[in-house]
């Protein structure tokens, strides 16, 4: 099983036949005899019928499918530990999802942290992340008996010390690191190189140095150090290059301070099939490369191998996810352009808008037809940059036709938004045959929840 794990080919419309890859359903997707599509075992069209427009359908046999891809790479033969990255996707049903496939959580802020809480995660199996942690969130972290803080700069480093001694505590930490090493992804999710905002950085002494600092922390366990060097990252040669630089730097150390690091964490990325254009690796053969780097360069420099760690986010949620949306209203500029607005758009997915990323659609309704037409998606926004899809392939689109966006489930749901006062979209979990709302759509009451009229006003 492999992340991304594609059921073959898709016999929707002329263009994706031309054997150039094609549109590919993930998961449980698949057309029914009716030319229906169905995700976990319901026809998609039922589901916006039971739950409402628009609407994120989590396949999860998928997500569930795709933790299990990790922890058979890297828990299973006992080189370490996964842990989910929260941020792809968190509600509190993901979080009892995530700990009963056995792996870890990773979360970055005190609303993910007490999201976990909530749902009962274990909290030793926690990692905090965080550039700019506040001492509200690192109290509630402590009080919680996290399992690991992951020390992102020295100002946290001082307070979390002076938090943890204030509680008669000795905190777990990493230290995160930036190595510096450049890999091929979008600038705005690239996160390792120097010029970052994230962790301490190698090349320049300052990450030793911080090392020193925590060694000198009562209240700190140092266990070890973090990298995360982007996302959405093919090359498994960055993964293999990162864990040789750690392990060098775990070397440094070594001779430095005479300490051995118990445990390194090596973040998240490994990239997934957005488009024909996206050709990931299997899940098993990233495991077996980054285990084999670690213990390589441990046997290379006679040190003990740490426990490695990982933080997917992306590739345990995103080719789960489908967004339905409802076709309105459809403006054609003969000669130019015709538009296909659906009643959701950058307040659900801002990621075309924000990092320009492409995503396949089909039409639910029509997925056994023929392409007819090329159209562009756009959302229902006042914007003109909201758009979904530019320049697709679809059969012929008429108003009230179900679009059917696949892999969203990582940032979308995340990243979404009030922009326009437009309500968020409920998340439906699907499985045999059955949905279940997890997180409820957003009311035009859910709306006004928070809003104040200050009493002059209401003279
Ligand atoms: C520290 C850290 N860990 C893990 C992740 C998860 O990354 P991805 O969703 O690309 O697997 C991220 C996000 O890029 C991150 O910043
Ligand atoms: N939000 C980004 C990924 C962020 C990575 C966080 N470190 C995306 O949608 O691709």
């Amino acid at each position: 099983m492999t992340a991304g794990r594609e059921l073959g080919g898709f016999p929707y419309g002329q263009e994706q036949k031309k054997g150039d890859g094609g549109m590919k359903l993930h998961g449980t997707s698949q057309v029914n005899e009716q030319g229906q599509l169905c995700i976990g075992g319901v026809e998609a069209t039922e589901l916006v019928k039971q739950f409402g427009s628009p609407l994120y359908v989590m396949d999860e046999a998928a997500i569930r499918a795709n933790c299990q891809a990790y922890y058979q790479g890297f828990v299973a033969s006992g080189a370490g530990e996964v842990i989910y990255a929260s941020k792809a996707f968190m509600t509190m049903a993901m979080c009892r999802l995530i700990e009963s496939e056995g792996l870890g959580l990773d979360v970055v802020s005190g609303g993910e942290l007490y999201t976990a809480k909530q749902a009962g995660f274990p909290m030793e199996r926690v990692y905090f992340h965080g550039n700019n942690k506040t001492d509200e969130e690192l109290a509630l972290a402590l009080d919680y008996g996290i399992g690991c803080i992951v020390v992102d700069n020295h100002f946290e480093m001082k307070r979390l010390d002076k938090l943890a001694g204030e509680r008669g505590v000795k905190v777990p930490v990493l230290l995160r690191i930036t190595p510096g090493i450049d890999c091929h992804t979008h600038d705005f999710v690239r996160t390792g190189q120097i010029d970052s905002k994230f962790g301490f950085t190698l090349p320049t002494g300052q990450a030793a140095e911080a090392v020193g600092a925590v060694l000198a922390c009562e209240n700190l366990d140092f266990l070890g150090v973090h990298c995360h060097i982007g996302s959405q990252i093919f090359e498994l040669a960055s993964f293999q290059y990162a864990a040789e630089v750690m392990m060098g730097f775990a070397d440094e150390l070594r001779a430095k301070f005479g300490c051995t690091i118990r445990v390194l964490n090596l973040g998240g990325g490994f990239g997934i099939r957005y488009t024909e254009k996206d050709d990931p690796a299997d899940v098993a053969d990233y495991a077996r490369l980054v285990i084999e780097a670690v213990q390589q360069e441990a046997q290379k420099r006679n040190m003990p191998v740490p426990k490695l760690v990982v933080e997917p986010g992306r590739s345990i949620v995103a080719t789960a996810g489908t967004t339905l949306y409802t076709v309105g209203s459809i403006k054609e500029i003969t000669g130019v352009r015709k538009y296909v607005a659906v009643d959701g758009g950058m307040t659900d997915n801002p990621r075309p808008a924000l990092y320009g990323s492409k995503y396949e659609a089909l039409l639910a309704n029509k997925a056994n037809q023929p392409n007819e037409e090329v159209v562009t998606i756009t959302g229902k926004c006042c914007e003109s940059g909201d758009m979904l899809i530019w320049d697709l392939s679809l059969p012929k689109v008429e108003s009230g036709d179900i679009l059917a966006v696949t892999c969203t489930g990582a940032y979308n749901y995340a990243m979404s938004m009030n922009y326009n006062r437009i309500g968020r979209p409920a998340v439906v979990f699907v499985r045999d045959g059955e949905g279940s709302v997890v997180v409820k759509r957003e009311t035009w009451e859910d709306l006004v929840r928070n809003d104040q009229i200050p009493a002059s006003m209401l003279r």
